[in-house]
């Protein structure tokens, strides 16, 4: 449908609307004729279910069916699905009651369940049709580029090709584009933009990304690029060549989606279009990265930056230091997507790494019970894992391979696990850089001016747990918060000379400046040829090799795991000892629907609410019934709900907080508001 001109969509959905009349039609016609035919108006008790029926869909639901099936921490519209479930029965229930009495005969008892099965047929074909309805999507680059069902990307990912080619002409770099989905269904697919510096698409160009893909017709497309490309003085003529790197992850989708993208590309004079295959996000990022920078850019030269770094960590972990057998090895489970496949390759080159692969794809579905966003929103272990791995260091990636989280299964309890998630993965990244750090920068060399005051900083979002934070406090780090999304967080560790960031879902990276950089270089080199095998000159190495070693674009779930296991082979932990560094403390998220979630205004890296007025006063009185509690709302960039985050200090209590908090944004913004 998507291949369709939109003109042409828009008479199809013309066509669906009249089917969908022309069933509700049949069925008041088939309730009247139960009654009329045998002028016996008992039937008609049915309607009074029939109305009640759609209540959630028209009250709550809109076109999210999913809603109607999962738990949603607001009593009303529990009671709304209740109350659909009571009618659907009632309407079959009412007639054969009728029938049973003797009141009304076999016809109109037929009549009855048939005009009841057709209104049915018309919810359910209502329902489809707004799960497959391209036409009425509104697309919102958002956090994370274009997601939406893959149907209906086909003239997106056109858009977003000659979007990426203007981008490549304006900056005059190597642009990246790649088709994923990330974390979610296989159905879905999506698209971003990687920037020369091989991070996010600048978010200048975000509301004209937005203006494009939304475009109702072809001529408005062509007027908003002329004014844009007026605007923004981007040679269009031909007289500039521009290059974009295409990559896509494992969907079936993909293939499709990326043609579109090429054909887009093509369409713009002078940019030519350079697939790269199936590749994780952060590869693609890697590589535009390091073509705009001179370097080596081929996905081989990926695996080889990788397993030289990984390997002179290595060679340098201190004699002494390495964990018990039981814990040497790792399983991994790759999602069912690309970044199993991938690490399947990085296993080959670095061959002494012992790593067992998991839903690799082979059988399984991508992101269907496995993958990382799954393992830390429900904190179980992935499908194919059971009893045997109890107590095992674990991994998970997510569908696009650029999320992380370590877990470990718990004995004798139904696949719960001990989540070490983002947030853990930071402390440790932090602890190793900071001891790095105290060992170049001895006391001596501040006399000798030798010394360099490396401003390392730590980036997290309100979603940190509390207790990460306060342990990273107590280290003696600088803290920072930014709303959540990746391109807060980069930017923010942009301004460190090592800035760490890290979500609580496991997405994070590690940053050098250039100018530390330099000086590191420097310094490595002096101290090879002044103190050749110290400490200091080790601890120089082990920071270049990290720089090296994780990824500087964006963050990227192989090469995380590649430093997660060389530094606790460095400090000589077990995934236990790791997860020891501090307790997380109990939390719980919700999702609420509302009418509009754009009524919510946040302040101080979403916090505190600011509109509407009066929400974050109620919020602050529920919060201190809790000691230790702390609790937040904030609209979604991803999904149209406003997710309810809570903490306390027992599980019972952040539960308890969490629900009330939704049932006051349920109060303030939602169906049951005033
Ligand atoms: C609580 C949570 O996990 N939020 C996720 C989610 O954003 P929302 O704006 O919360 O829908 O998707 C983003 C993109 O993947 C990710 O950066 C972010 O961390
Ligand atoms: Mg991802």
């Amino acid at each position: 449908m998507a291949d369709l001109p939109r003109s042409v969509i828009a008479c199809l959905h013309a066509g669906k609307l009249a089917f969908l009349a022309i069933l509700v039609s049949g069925g008041i016609v088939l309730q009247i004729l139960a009654c009329a035919l045998y002028n016996n108006w008992w039937p008609m008790l049915s309607a009074i279910m029939y109305v009640l029926l759609p209540m959630p869909l028209l009250f709550f639901a809109g076109s999210d069916t999913s809603s109607l099936l999962s738990e949603s921490g607001n009593s009303w519209v529990d009671a709304t699905k209740f109350l659909t479930g009571a009618s659907s029965i009632g309407s079959i229930a009412i007639p054969a009651i009728l029938k049973h009495a003797g009141v009304i005969g076999w016809g109109a008892l037929a009549m009855e369940l048939s005009s009841y099965f057709i209104f049915v047929l018309a919810i359910i074909c209502y329902i489809q049709m707004n799960d497959d309805d391209g036409y009425s999507v509104k697309l919102s680059y958002g956090t994370s580029g274009f997601r939406a069902d893959a149907s209906i990307l086909q003239s997106t990912m056109f858009r977003v090709g000659i979007l990426a080619a203007l981008r490549s002409l304006k900056t005059q770099s190597v642009i990246g584009l790649m088709i994923t989905a990330s974390h979610n269904k296989v159905s879905d697919n999506g698209v971003k933009i990687a920037d020369p510096s091989g991070g996010m698409l600048t978010q200048e160009w975000e509301p004209f990304a937005d203006a494009v893909a939304n475009a109702p017709d072809s001529e408005q497309l062509v007027q908003l690029i002329g004014e844009f490309v007026k605007k923004e003085n981007i040679p269009l003529e031909g007289s500039q060549s521009a290059e974009i790197l295409l990559g896509r992850d494992t969907r079936p989708s993909g293939e499709s989606l990326l043609e579109a993208a090429k054909q887009g590309i093509s369409s713009v004079v002078g940019v030519v279009a350079n697939d790269m295959g199936v590749l994780t996000t952060p590869q693609l990022h890697w590589m535009v990265r390091a073509r705009n920078k001179g370097m080596k850019s081929s996905e081989l030269d990926y695996f080889d930056q990788l397993s030289s770094s990984f390997r002179c960590l290595m060679d340098l972990i201190p004699q002494g230091s390495g964990i018990n057998e039981m814990n040497d090895k790792l399983i991994v489970d790759g999602a069912n997507g690309v970044g199993a496949e991938k690490l399947e390759i990085l296993k080959r080159v670095l061959n002494g790494l012992d790593i067992d692969i998991r839903d690799s794809g082979k059988g399984g579905v991508l992101n269907e019970g496995v993958g990382a966003d799954y393992v830390q929103k429900e904190k179980v272990a992935p499908y194919g894992f059971g009893p045997a791995d109890v107590g095992l260091r674990c991994a998970s990636l997510d569908g696009d391979a650029d999320r992380l989280v370590y877990f470990s299964m718990l004995s004798n309890s139904n696949k719960k696990i001990d989540l070490v998630d983002g947030d853990k993965i930071l402390s440790l990244f932090a602890l190793f850089i900071k001891e790095q750090l105290s060992i170049l920068n001895k006391d001596e060399d501040e006399k000798l001016n030798k010394y360099y005051k490396v401003r390392l900083g730590v980036v997290q979002t309100a979603y940190a747990n509390g207790a990460s934070t306060d342990y990273l406090k107590q280290l003696g780090l600088e803290v920072v918060f930014t709303p959540t999304g990746v391109k807060y967080l980069h930017e923010k560790a942009a301004g460190y000379d090592i800035g760490i960031y890290f979500e609580a879902n496991g997405h994070g990276t590690i940053l050098f400046s250039e100018q530390f950089l330099c000086w590191l270089e420097d310094r490595s080199n002096e101290l090879s040829s002044t103190s050749e095998g110290s400490e200091q000159q080790k601890a120089a190495l082990r920071l270049l090799a990290v720089s090296k070693l994780i990824n500087q674009a964006v963050g990227d779930a192989l090469s995380g795991l590649l430093l997660v296991e060389v530094t606790l082979q460095h400090m000589g932990w077990s995934i236990h000892k790791w997860s020891e560094l501090y307790h997380d403390l109990p939390s719980r998220q919700l999702k609420v629907k509302v009418l509009d979630r754009t009524a919510v205004v946040t302040g101080n890296a979403e916090t505190v609410v600011v509109r509407p007025p009066g929400i974050q006063e109620a919020i602050n009185a529920e919060t201190a019934k809790y000691s230790g509690g702390r609790c937040f709302i904030r609209p979604s960039g991803t999904e149209d709900v406003i997710r309810v985050y809570a903490e306390a200090t027992t599980q019972e209590a952040a539960d308890r907080l969490a629900r009330s908090v939704a049932r006051l944004v349920d109060q303030f913004l939602g169906f049951g508001c005033s």
